[in-house]
């Protein structure tokens, strides 16, 4: 009973304050309006050893010298001190630990900053956060106001945002990589630059019209123009045919198990994820729903698919499971066709023949195959050595097939080398995200990039019959890019 009334106490208070710091927001920002401060737990949420709480704005100095009881001024900037942390109403100790100083505006937000590295227990946390609400002027933050505030500042361009983002969720290797890599502003200069050439191209054609009647300006200034739209546009162009590496890479690249049935999809895709997810049967037709599941495969992150054996059948709940498989296929980044050894032919004249036909029911469309596959023999425990031997002839002679992993579910033999295979086409698949110049990462980008190649096409259409809708074309364009990061053009 207790407990329950202090609990509601607590709502009350933080309750309260709340409102009383809209108040002081509002009251604020209608007079001359300096920002409000506000704080928010920037470490995760939980148990933990040290978990930071942040405040940012106009009050943060005045806050950190009340609840770390520093009467004699603020401490050095950017220098950890070990202080008790007071509320400043009740002067009750309620942790010690390490505060810091920002002041802006060179700190994250622009702003001036304080923060406080306290023990990561929940009351610890609610503690100093109710400490914190408890003065003038802050409020506690809403979900990313401390981003939008640097955003605002000028601190990061919405590339750098997104990059920050992808941070925080990236959940392998490579996507911390790219992450890092945009957060750290590649992909932003890339844009910019092409800004500013494009600003460029504007003014000289701005001058043009405005200046060549009386023979104010150079004959070749238009020249210049013909040849740095049409470099930018292939710039862009080629930027834009990364095969979606860069999205790939940030949202997971789709891999496909699919073949007959019985052939070992469900017994591979339990391998692949170190735990029996699917039933595996000796009875053909045991998978029928997609089964899924994410994974990191050598620092590349892969959802992994496995479906339902292809092959004819008057079930109507296995027909819809094949209907479904076949459709993943056709979503596929990657296949991998898995083959039951046991069913190859005999002879080995006849075993190229028999894949491809094999290739050609897995595979049906022409994109099926350029989007990619691996084709893996599996069983290879239950044929003789000289048989294998006879099919890895067979297939190095055959030059039109794609790389082929020969296997055993059962006794792994073959696994580490199709592990291997697999990076590598992850790796072709996502691009290396430190190599050459940054990837685009998400669809946004996109289909900005492509409206800015649009708009430059109609500098060429009107370049010789009307320059002020060139022209139009090209701030078009300009302003298509600096939609992507946020500054304006
Ligand atoms: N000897 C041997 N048996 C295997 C191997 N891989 C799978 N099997 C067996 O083959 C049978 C079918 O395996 P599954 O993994 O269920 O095959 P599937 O392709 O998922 O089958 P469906 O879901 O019915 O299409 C099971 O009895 C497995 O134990 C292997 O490498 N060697
Ligand atoms: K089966
Ligand atoms: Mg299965």
């Amino acid at each position: 009973m207790m407990f329950a009334c202090c609990r509601r106490n607590t709502f009350l208070i933080t309750h309260k304050r709340l409102r009383l710091g809209f108040r002081c927001a509002s009251s604020a920002s209608s007079t001359a309006e300096p920002a409000d401060t506000i704080f928010a737990l920037s470490s995760g949420q939980g148990r933990c050893g040290v978990a930071v709480v942040r405040v940012t704005g106009p009050a943060a100095g005045g806050a950190l010298r009340r609840v770390a009881g520093l009467s004699c001024g603020l401490p050095a900037p950017r220098t950890a001190l070990l202080r008790s942390i007071v509320h400043p109403q009740s002067k009750e100790v309620l942790d010690r630990g390490l505060v810091l100083w920002f002041p802006g505006p060179h700190s994250f937000t622009g702003e001036d900053i304080a923060e406080f590295h306290i023990h990561g227990g929940p009351a610890v946390i609610s503690g100093v956060l109710q400490a914190l609400g408890s003065l003038p002027g802050l409020r506690p933050a809403e979900a990313g106001e401390f981003t939008r505030r640097a955003f605002h500042a000028g601190k990061l361009d919405l590339t750098e945002v997104e990059g920050l983002g992808d941070l925080i969720h990236a959940e392998t290797q490579a996507q911390r990589r790219q992450a890092l890599r945009q957060m750290a502003g590649d992909l932003g200069h890339l844009y910019n630059g092409w800004s500013e050439q494009l600003k460029r191209c504007l003014a000289h054609v701005e001058a043009f019209i405005d200046f060549s009647e009386g023979d104010l300006i150079e004959d070749g200034v238009l020249n210049q123009v013909d040849i740095a739209v049409p470099q930018l546009q292939m710039e862009i162009e080629k930027h834009l045919c990364d095969e979606r590496r860069g999205e790939r890479l940030r949202s997971g690249v789709q891999v496909v198990i699919a073949g007959s049935t019985n052939a070992g999809k469900s017994s591979l895709f339990n391998i692949l994820c170190q735990r029996p997810a699917a039933i595996v049967s000796p009875i053909a037709g045991t998978t029928r729903d997609i089964v899924e599941t994410s994974l990191d495969i050598g620092g590349f992150p892969v959802l992994l698919s496995d479906t339902a054996g292809l092959r004819d059948t008057g079930d109507c709940v296995e027909r819809e499971g094949v209907r479904r498989a076949r459709q993943m296929v056709g979503l596929a980044d990657l296949t991998l066709v898995l083959v039951d050894s046991m069913q190859l032919p005999q002879e080995p004249q006849m075993v190229s023949g028999f894949l491809s036909e094999y290739l050609k029911n897995v595979l049906p469309s022409a994109k099926d195959h350029e989007q990619g596959y691996v084709l893996i023999l599996n069983k290879s425990d239950l044929l003789p050595k000289e048989h294998i031997s006879m099919i890895q002839n067979v297939l190095t002679q055959t030059s039109d097939m794609a790389p082929v992993s020969i296997l055993s579910c059962h006794s792994r033999e073959g696994l580490d080398d199709f592990l291997t295979l697999l990076q590598d086409r992850l790796k072709t698949l996502c691009g290396d995200p430190l190599a050459g110049s940054p990837s685009l990462t998400q669809t946004r980008h996109r289909a900005h990039l492509q409206k800015c190649v649009d708009a430059l096409n109609q500098y060429y259409e009107y370049r010789d019959t009307d320059l002020a809708l060139a022209a139009e074309g090209l701030r078009l364009g300009l302003s298509s890019l600096g939609r992507i990061t946020g500054k304006g053009s």
